[in-house]
C-alpha cells in the first residue's frame, strides 16, 4: 500500500476510522445508529465517547513510532503496550466500564505506530507490523495452562479450548484478512461510503475467525455457518441488490435473536477504513469510484 498523507494526520484518521465503522448501518451482530444489536450495554453514543477518549493514545503512538531508532521492532511494540493498557482504562472511564474498543486499541494502535515508524524510515507498512509482533502468540500464550481459569480472558480461553489464536494470530501474521481480503475488496467497491464498508464488513466475516462470535455462540462450529451466511450475501450482490439487502436484514434479525457478536470483525473493518483513509480510497466522507 502507498500513502502520501502526512504523519500529522495519523491520529485523526484513526479516530475517523472508529467513527466511520460505528456509523455504518445495518450491521449484523453490531451496534450502529439504528440498532444496539446484541449489545444491550452499548449504543452508538457509547462508541463516540469511547473513540474520543482514545485521541491521546493515538497521538502517543505516533510520537513513539516517529521517535523510535532501535533495530529490534519488537521493542517498538513493547514501548506502546503500556500506553494501550492505559488507553483501555481511558476507554472504560468514558463508557461506564463497557468494553467497546479493547481489540481496536490493540490493533489500531499497532497500525498507527507502525505507520509513523515506516514513514520515518521509508519502509512498507505490513512488513513493519509483522516485525513488531514477531513471537506475540508464543509470548502471550506461554504458560497459559498455569494461569488461574478465573483470570483468563475470552481469547485465552478459546486458545486453550480450540487453539484459536484470534486477534493475536491475525496481528502476528500481519493482518491477512485486512491486507489480502478486505482492503482489495474496498479498493474495488463503488457507491456511497456506507455500501462499500458494509460489503467490506461481510467480506471480513466470510474470511476470519471472530473470537467474540465463537464466545457468544459457545462453540467454534459457528464459524463455518457465519462464513456461509456472509458469502451468500456477497454472492447475491451485497449492498447493491435487493436480494443482498434482504439477506442483510435477515442476518441482523438472526444475530440479534441468537445474541451473536461480530466485535472482532468490526475491528478489522476499522483497520480497513483506516488504511482506506491513508491510501485516499476514502476521502472527506466521500468514496472515490
Ligand atoms: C492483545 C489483547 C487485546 C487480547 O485481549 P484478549 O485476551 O481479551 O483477546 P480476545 O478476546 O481474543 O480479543 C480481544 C478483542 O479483540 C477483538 N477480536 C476478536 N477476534 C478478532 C480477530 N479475529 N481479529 C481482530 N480482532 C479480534 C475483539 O474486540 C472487539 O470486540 C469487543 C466488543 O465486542 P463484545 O462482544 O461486546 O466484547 P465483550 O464485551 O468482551 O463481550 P460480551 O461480554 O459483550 O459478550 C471490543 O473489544 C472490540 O474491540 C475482542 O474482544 C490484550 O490481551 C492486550 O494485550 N491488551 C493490552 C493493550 C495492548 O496490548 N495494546 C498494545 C498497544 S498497540
Ligand atoms: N459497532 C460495534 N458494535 C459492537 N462491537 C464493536 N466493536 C467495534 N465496533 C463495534
Amino acid at each position: 500500500m502507498t500513502t502520501t498523507k502526512p504523519t500529522e494526520t495519523l491520529a485523526t484518521d484513526a479516530l475517523r476510522a472508529l467513527l466511520y465503522e460505528v456509523s455504518v448501518t445495518p450491521k449484523p451482530g453490531l451496534v450502529d445508529p439504528a440498532s444496539q444489536g446484541p449489545h444491550p450495554d452499548m449504543t452508538v453514543f457509547t462508541f463516540i465517547d469511547s473513540a474520543l477518549s482514545l485521541q491521546p493514545y493515538f497521538t502517543q503512538c505516533v510520537a513513539v513510532g516517529t521517535a523510535f531508532t532501535g533495530s529490534d521492532l519488537t521493542d517498538l511494540f513493547s514501548r506502546i503496550r503500556p500506553f494501550g493498557v492505559a488507553a483501555e482504562h481511558a476507554m472504560r472511564a468514558a463508557t461506564n466500564a463497557v468494553n467497546t474498543h479493547k481489540g481496536a486499541i490493540f490493533s489500531l494502535g499497532i497500525l498507527v505506530t507502525a505507520s509513523a515508524y515506516a514513514a520515518q524510515v521509508g519502509l512498507e507498512l505490513r512488513p513493519t507490523v509483522k516485525e513488531m509482533l514477531q513471537g506475540l502468540t508464543t509470548h502471550d500464550f506461554d504458560g497459559l495452562a498455569d494461569k488461574p481459569s478465573d483470570q483468563l480472558t475470552a481469547g485465552e480461553k478459546l486458545y486453550l479450548r480450540d487453539g484459536i489464536t484470534g486477534i493475536r494470530g491475525e496481528a502476528e501474521a500481519g493482518y491477512p484478512t485486512v491486507f489480502d481480503m478486505a482492503l482489495p475488496a474496498l479498493r474495488q467497491s463503488t457507491g456511497t461510503l456506507n455500501q462499500p464498508l458494509l460489503d467490506t464488513l461481510l467480506t471480513i466475516v466470510a474470511n476470519s475467525t471472530d473470537t467474540n462470535l465463537v464466545k457468544r455462540a459457545g462453540s467454534a462450529d459457528i464459524v463455518p455457518w457465519a462464513h456461509q451466511q456472509a458469502q451468500d450475501y456477497l454472492t447475491v450482490g451485497g449492498s447493491k441488490t435487493a436480494a443482498g439487502w434482504a439477506k442483510l436484514v435477515e442476518l441482523n434479525r438472526v444475530f440479534e435473536r441468537d445474541n451473536l457478536s461480530l466485535g472482532g470483525s468490526a475491528d478489522l473493518l476499522i483497520l480497513t477504513a483506516f488504511l482506506g483513509l491513508r491510501e485516499g480510497i476514502i476521502e472527506n466522507d466521500s468514496f472515490s469510484l
